[in-house]
Protein backbone atom coordinates (compact mmCIF):
# COMPACT_ATOMS: atom_id res chain seq x y z
CA UNK A 1 0.00 0.00 0.00
CA UNK A 2 1.37 3.93 -1.15
CA UNK A 3 1.36 5.53 1.97
CA UNK A 4 0.70 9.35 1.01
CA UNK A 5 3.34 11.60 1.17
CA UNK A 6 4.33 13.28 4.31
CA UNK A 7 2.36 10.91 6.78
CA UNK A 8 4.81 10.04 9.06
CA UNK A 9 5.00 9.30 12.45
CA UNK A 10 8.18 7.78 14.89
CA UNK A 11 8.65 4.89 16.40
CA UNK A 12 10.86 6.18 19.38
CA UNK A 13 12.12 2.94 21.04
CA UNK A 14 15.75 1.47 22.08
CA UNK A 15 14.75 -1.89 21.89
CA UNK A 16 15.39 -3.28 18.57
CA UNK A 17 13.39 -6.68 19.25
CA UNK A 18 10.31 -4.58 19.83
CA UNK A 19 10.48 -2.10 16.88
CA UNK A 20 11.00 -5.56 15.03
CA UNK A 21 7.36 -7.17 16.28
CA UNK A 22 5.69 -3.85 15.53
CA UNK A 23 7.34 -3.58 11.75
CA UNK A 24 5.99 -7.38 11.57
CA UNK A 25 3.08 -7.28 12.88
CA UNK A 26 1.39 -4.01 10.94
CA UNK A 27 3.06 -5.12 7.99
CA UNK A 28 1.28 -2.15 5.47
CA UNK A 29 -1.97 -1.83 7.53
CA UNK A 30 -1.22 1.19 9.05
CA UNK A 31 -1.78 4.11 7.01
CA UNK A 32 1.19 6.51 7.98
CA UNK A 33 4.92 5.75 7.64
CA UNK A 34 6.49 4.50 10.66
CA UNK A 35 10.31 5.83 11.21
CA UNK A 36 11.73 4.39 14.15
CA UNK A 37 14.11 6.16 16.19
CA UNK A 38 16.49 4.66 19.07
CA UNK A 39 16.44 6.90 22.20
CA UNK A 40 16.54 5.21 25.29
CA UNK A 41 13.84 7.31 27.06
CA UNK A 42 13.91 7.51 30.70
CA UNK A 43 12.49 4.82 33.00
CA UNK A 44 9.43 6.10 34.61
CA UNK A 45 7.51 5.08 37.60
CA UNK A 46 3.98 5.18 38.69
CA UNK A 47 0.46 3.75 36.81
CA UNK A 48 1.07 1.96 33.28
CA UNK A 49 -1.23 4.62 31.60
CA UNK A 50 0.65 7.81 33.56
CA UNK A 51 3.78 6.03 32.69
CA UNK A 52 3.31 6.02 29.07
CA UNK A 53 1.65 9.24 28.77
CA UNK A 54 5.17 11.08 30.24
CA UNK A 55 7.22 8.58 27.84
CA UNK A 56 5.15 9.93 25.07
CA UNK A 57 5.45 13.85 25.73
CA UNK A 58 9.14 13.37 26.03
CA UNK A 59 9.74 11.79 23.02
CA UNK A 60 7.14 14.30 21.32
CA UNK A 61 9.80 16.75 23.05
CA UNK A 62 12.84 15.29 21.90
CA UNK A 63 11.44 14.69 18.32
CA UNK A 64 9.67 17.46 17.67
CA UNK A 65 6.76 16.06 15.86
CA UNK A 66 4.16 13.32 16.01
CA UNK A 67 5.71 10.24 17.64
CA UNK A 68 4.71 6.88 18.88
CA UNK A 69 5.92 4.84 22.05
CA UNK A 70 5.22 1.71 23.82
CA UNK A 71 5.30 0.96 26.89
CA UNK A 72 5.20 -3.17 28.20
CA UNK A 73 4.53 -4.41 32.01
CA UNK A 74 4.56 -8.31 33.05
CA UNK A 75 2.30 -8.14 35.50
CA UNK A 76 1.97 -11.72 38.38
CA UNK A 77 -1.40 -11.62 40.25
CA UNK A 78 0.38 -12.96 43.26
CA UNK A 79 1.97 -10.02 43.66
CA UNK A 80 -0.41 -7.17 43.25
CA UNK A 81 0.26 -6.35 39.40
CA UNK A 82 4.49 -5.95 40.23
CA UNK A 83 6.64 -6.21 38.46
CA UNK A 84 4.72 -4.48 35.88
CA UNK A 85 6.63 -1.20 34.73
CA UNK A 86 9.68 -2.43 36.95
CA UNK A 87 9.60 -5.80 34.83
CA UNK A 88 12.96 -4.18 32.96
CA UNK A 89 14.82 -4.27 36.20
CA UNK A 90 13.67 -7.43 37.72
CA UNK A 91 14.45 -9.37 34.17
CA UNK A 92 17.80 -7.59 34.09
CA UNK A 93 19.07 -8.62 37.68
CA UNK A 94 16.96 -12.29 37.76
CA UNK A 95 16.89 -13.44 34.22
CA UNK A 96 13.79 -15.36 33.13
CA UNK A 97 14.63 -18.59 36.05
CA UNK A 98 14.38 -15.95 38.51
CA UNK A 99 11.60 -14.55 37.71
CA UNK A 100 10.01 -18.07 37.54
CA UNK A 101 11.85 -18.29 41.20
CA UNK A 102 9.68 -15.10 42.41
CA UNK A 103 6.40 -16.95 42.48
CA UNK A 104 7.87 -19.99 44.56
CA UNK A 105 5.92 -18.68 47.67
CA UNK A 106 2.53 -18.59 45.65
CA UNK A 107 0.46 -21.68 44.02
CA UNK A 108 -0.59 -18.63 41.77
CA UNK A 109 1.48 -18.39 38.26
CA UNK A 110 -0.80 -16.41 36.38
CA UNK A 111 0.05 -13.02 34.91
CA UNK A 112 -0.71 -10.86 32.18
CA UNK A 113 1.54 -8.77 29.89
CA UNK A 114 0.44 -5.26 29.36
CA UNK A 115 1.38 -3.09 26.46
CA UNK A 116 0.34 0.44 25.79
CA UNK A 117 0.95 2.76 22.74
CA UNK A 118 1.01 6.06 23.16
CA UNK A 119 0.52 8.80 20.25
CA UNK A 120 1.23 12.16 20.08
CA UNK A 121 0.79 14.76 17.58
CA UNK A 122 3.88 16.89 18.39
CA UNK A 123 5.14 18.66 21.72
CA UNK A 124 2.47 20.00 23.46
CA UNK A 125 -0.84 18.12 22.05
CA UNK A 126 -2.57 15.46 23.80
CA UNK A 127 -1.31 11.76 24.44
CA UNK A 128 -3.69 8.71 22.94
CA UNK A 129 -3.05 5.55 24.83
CA UNK A 130 -4.06 2.23 23.25
CA UNK A 131 -3.76 -0.99 25.38
CA UNK A 132 -3.54 -4.59 24.98
CA UNK A 133 -3.43 -7.34 27.55
CA UNK A 134 -2.76 -10.99 27.67
CA UNK A 135 -3.00 -13.53 29.88
CA UNK A 136 -0.94 -16.29 30.92
CA UNK A 137 1.30 -17.51 33.40
CA UNK A 138 4.65 -17.81 34.52
CA UNK A 139 6.99 -21.20 34.01
CA UNK A 140 10.19 -22.36 33.99
CA UNK A 141 11.89 -20.74 31.13
CA UNK A 142 11.89 -22.65 27.65
CA UNK A 143 12.63 -21.61 24.18
CA UNK A 144 14.91 -19.13 22.86
CA UNK A 145 16.49 -16.49 24.78
CA UNK A 146 16.41 -13.58 22.25
CA UNK A 147 13.46 -11.36 23.22
CA UNK A 148 13.40 -10.50 27.06
CA UNK A 149 11.02 -12.64 29.49
CA UNK A 150 9.80 -14.48 26.52
CA UNK A 151 10.89 -18.12 27.61
CA UNK A 152 8.97 -17.46 31.12
CA UNK A 153 5.67 -16.38 29.65
CA UNK A 154 2.97 -18.52 28.68
CA UNK A 155 -0.18 -17.74 27.03
CA UNK A 156 -3.48 -18.98 28.24
CA UNK A 157 -4.33 -21.67 25.63
CA UNK A 158 -1.34 -22.91 24.73
CA UNK A 159 1.20 -25.10 25.94
CA UNK A 160 4.27 -23.43 24.64
CA UNK A 161 5.75 -20.21 26.06
CA UNK A 162 5.89 -17.31 23.94
CA UNK A 163 9.89 -17.72 23.44
CA UNK A 164 8.73 -21.35 22.17
CA UNK A 165 5.63 -20.48 19.76
CA UNK A 166 6.38 -19.50 16.09
CA UNK A 167 6.80 -15.79 15.94
CA UNK A 168 3.52 -15.41 13.89
CA UNK A 169 1.41 -17.30 16.77
CA UNK A 170 3.20 -14.93 19.25
CA UNK A 171 2.59 -11.98 16.79
CA UNK A 172 -1.46 -12.95 16.52
CA UNK A 173 -2.43 -13.46 19.94
CA UNK A 174 0.14 -11.20 21.91
CA UNK A 175 -0.27 -7.97 24.28
CA UNK A 176 1.80 -5.81 21.52
CA UNK A 177 -0.58 -7.65 18.47
CA UNK A 178 -3.45 -6.42 20.68
CA UNK A 179 -2.70 -2.76 21.19
CA UNK A 180 -2.16 -2.08 17.71
CA UNK A 181 -4.69 -3.27 16.82
CA UNK A 182 -6.64 -0.59 18.63
CA UNK A 183 -4.01 2.07 17.34
CA UNK A 184 -4.34 0.65 14.01
CA UNK A 185 -8.00 0.70 14.27
CA UNK A 186 -8.22 4.35 15.65
CA UNK A 187 -6.28 5.65 12.51
CA UNK A 188 -7.95 3.95 9.90
CA UNK A 189 -11.28 5.37 11.51
CA UNK A 190 -10.16 9.06 12.66
CA UNK A 191 -7.77 9.67 9.24
CA UNK A 192 -8.47 13.47 9.38
CA UNK A 193 -7.48 13.63 12.95
CA UNK A 194 -4.71 11.15 12.91
CA UNK A 195 -0.30 11.72 12.33
CA UNK A 196 -0.80 14.68 9.18
CA UNK A 197 1.94 15.79 9.59
CA UNK A 198 5.34 15.92 7.43
CA UNK A 199 8.24 18.23 7.57
CA UNK A 200 6.64 21.39 6.77
CA UNK A 201 4.17 21.23 9.98
CA UNK A 202 4.77 23.53 12.55
CA UNK A 203 5.59 22.67 16.13
CA UNK A 204 2.69 24.54 18.00
O1 LIG B 1 7.01 -9.00 24.06
C1 LIG B 1 7.94 -9.07 24.88
N1 LIG B 1 8.48 -10.26 25.23
C2 LIG B 1 9.49 -10.35 26.12
N2 LIG B 1 10.06 -9.30 26.72
C3 LIG B 1 9.56 -8.07 26.40
C4 LIG B 1 8.50 -7.92 25.50
N3 LIG B 1 8.23 -6.60 25.36
C5 LIG B 1 9.07 -5.96 26.17
N4 LIG B 1 9.88 -6.84 26.80
C6 LIG B 1 10.90 -6.54 27.82
C7 LIG B 1 11.85 -5.44 27.42
C8 LIG B 1 12.12 -4.73 28.72
O2 LIG B 1 13.06 -5.46 29.49
C9 LIG B 1 10.77 -4.80 29.42
C10 LIG B 1 9.83 -3.68 29.05
O3 LIG B 1 10.35 -2.42 29.35
P1 LIG B 1 10.13 -1.22 28.33
O4 LIG B 1 10.57 0.04 28.98
O5 LIG B 1 8.75 -1.24 27.76
O6 LIG B 1 11.11 -1.61 27.12
P2 LIG B 1 12.56 -1.10 26.69
O7 LIG B 1 13.10 -0.16 27.72
O8 LIG B 1 13.37 -2.28 26.35
O9 LIG B 1 12.30 -0.32 25.34
P3 LIG B 1 11.74 1.21 25.16
O10 LIG B 1 12.92 2.03 24.75
O11 LIG B 1 10.70 1.12 24.09
O12 LIG B 1 11.18 1.64 26.49
O13 LIG B 1 10.20 -6.01 28.97
MG1 LIG C 1 11.96 1.47 28.38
Amino acid sequence: MAVPAGRSVVFVTGNAKKLEEVIQILGDRFPYKLVSKKIDLPEYQGEPDEISIQKCREAAKEIDGPVIVEDTCLCFTALGGLPGPYIKWFLDKLKPEGLYKLLTGFEDKSAWALCTFAFSAGKDEPVQLFRGKTEGRIVEPRGPRDFGWDPCFQPDGYDKTYAELPKEVKNSISHRFRALAAMSEYFSQNNDTSPEMGPSKEAQ
